[in-house]
């Protein structure tokens, strides 16, 4: 299970939070761009672990896929609220992570959108191995409804941030996905 608080880089909070819970940083960075094309060596020369990129912003997916792991990162795929998961489907077996938006990509604090969960549900279903993420107000309230989906990773911005205590919030969120991983896999 990932977990991954969605702060920007060097933040001061998220450098405190790692030095408590002790992880190691897994950079995956998420190209809300068009053009994905264009960063992704800059990316890996900074170190990034994995690259994460829409499909919609891109007409070639496999190139991509491609030129990211000849640059040694992982690959995410990320899908907007409006792209159906069929789209994703022929590349699934080439990518690490599939990240399904449920809110419109642009800014923290949305509304989580709970009709995205047959996507995370029928992606679960369909690539039992799979990595997939959600992102898009996520928190303790919509957290349950990602992980029984089929979710194993999730994004959190508002949730933590706006909590006076960031550390127990980031604590329930994983225990709820940890929880539901291993059901699942006691039910295979
Ligand atoms: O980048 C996003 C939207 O473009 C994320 O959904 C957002 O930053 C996550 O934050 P929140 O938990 O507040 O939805």
């Amino acid at each position: 299970m990932h977990f991954v608080p969605n702060i920007t880089f060097g933040h001061p909070v998220v450098e405190s939070l790692q030095k408590q819970l002790g992880q190691d940083p897994f950079f995956d960075m998420h190209m809300m761009v068009s053009r994905p094309e264009q960063w992704v060596k800059p990316m890996a020369v900074a170190g990034a672990n994995q690259y994460t990129f829409h499909l919609e912003a891109t007409e070639n997916p496999g190139a991509l896929i491609k030129d990211i792991r000849e640059n040694g990162m992982k690959v995410g795929l990320a899908i907007k609220p409006g792209t159906t998961v069929e789209y994703l489907a022929p590349w699934a077996h080439q990518i690490d992570m599939a990240l399904v938006m449920t809110v419109e990509p642009g800014f923290r604090g949305q509304k989580f959108m709970e009709d995205m969960m047959p996507k995370v549900h029928w992606l679960r279903t369909q690539f039992p191995s799979l990595d997939i993420e959600v992102d898009g107000g996520v928190g303790p309230d919509t957290n349950h409804k990602c992980a029984e989906a089929g979710a194993n990773m999730i994004v959190s911005g508002s949730a933590i941030m706006r909590s006076e205590d960031p550390r127990s919030v980031i604590n329930l969120l994983r225990n709820v996905c940890s929880e539901a991983a291993q059901k699942r896999s006691l039910n295979r």
